[in-house]
């Protein structure tokens, strides 16, 4: 599926375009073309997430990264603009309950939002509202349950409030998976997690983007988004302010910060060693790579040193 913005722009004081007439979109358009900048919360934001891409959403707080993934799924539709989901735009509520079935949206600390009395039931809420048979959703919530590493048989009728953080997290994440969506929205996926279970999460939705899920992930840490994404879309005061590579976005130190971002620290300190006259090939660096770079220039320099060579 391809998920196409149209110079959407939302404000939460403005609502929604849904229900207005034509005539009625063009004056607010009119109107709130000339609104200060303060009062959105995205701005004349275009741009595709394409199939089976991995889009890393990078951006300061409160520069509107919740609120455009909002869009993607017809949770919250465009003030001025249009969202499009394979070229129907989510405006129409049918189109919008279609897409909130292949679109999986998993907030930020989810396991706030579980429920139900059992994990079972829990992770087979979405499946049930499919109206698919209980053959099905048993189905569905084993095969969840099994691919972010829990037992459905060990824990299925367990209360998800009696399990741990990192566990109850897994669960929720499972009600999305059940769905089966062709796209998965992220935000924020492993806040809060400690380092043992981010990296098992991060690794978790990186096999889900190699099987061809398309993935959309909101993150504050650049060395992940740097690490994950094709690309990277960064956000400031609701505007695009960046989107490319992560080598393309991650460039432009300077601009970054402005924007109140920092590129990876590798990158980072690729920067500095260029400047101090190292030669460093690569556009993208993660500490492995640095490493094994910046250890290939000593050994020429001894080398070269040894030959009685100039360095
Ligand atoms: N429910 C709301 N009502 C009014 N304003 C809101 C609401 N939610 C967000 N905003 C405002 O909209 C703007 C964008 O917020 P949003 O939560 O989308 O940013 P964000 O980049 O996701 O921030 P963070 O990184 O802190 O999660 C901010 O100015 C925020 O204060």
């Amino acid at each position: 599926m391809r998920l196409a913005f149209e110079a959407v722009s939302y404000s939460y004081a403005g609502g929604e375009d849904r229900k207005r007439s034509r005539k009625a979109k063009r004056e607010r358009e009119a109107a709130w073309g000339n609104a200060p900048d303060a009062v959105w919360a995205l701005r004349d934001v275009t741009l595709a997430v394409e199939p089976g891409e991995f889009l890393g959403v990078a951006g300061h707080t409160g520069s509107g990264k919740s609120t455009l993934i909002q869009h993607m799924n017809g949770l919250v539709h465009p003030t001025c603009g249009r969202v499009l989901a394979d070229g129907a735009d989510l405006a129409d509520k049918k189109v919008a309950a279609q897409v909130r079935q292949s679109v999986g949206l998993v907030f930020q600390y989810p396991e706030n939002q579980l429920f139900a009395n059992t994990v079972y039931d829990d992770v087979a809420f979405g499946p049930r509202n499919m109206k698919l048979s209980e053959v099905e959703v048993e189905r569905r919530v084993r095969e969840a349950m099994e691919l972010v590493g829990l037992d459905m048989d060990a824990l299925g009728e367990r209360s998800p409030f009696d399990l741990s953080g990192g566990q109850q997290r897994r669960v929720a994440f499972a009600g999305v998976l059940a769905m089966e969506p062709e796209v998965l929205v992220l935000d924020e996926p492993v806040a809060g997690l400690d380092p043992l279970s981010r990296a098992d999460f991060l690794a978790l939705i990186a096999r889900f983007h190699a099987r061809g899920m398309t993935v959309v992930m909101v993150s504050h840490s650049m060395e992940d988004l740097a690490l994950l994404s094709d690309r990277i879309l960064v956000l400031s005061e609701g505007r695009v302010f960046a989107l490319g590579t992560p080598a393309e976005v991650f460039a432009d130190a300077t601009a970054l910060k402005a924007v109140g971002l920092a590129a990876p620290a590798p990158q980072a300190f690729a920067s500095s060693l260029r400047e101090a006259g190292f030669h460093l090939p690569r556009d993208l660096y993660d500490e492995a790579t640095l490493a094994t770079d910046i250890a290939a220039q000593l050994a020429g320099a001894t080398a070269a040193k040894e030959g009685g060579a100039d360095v």
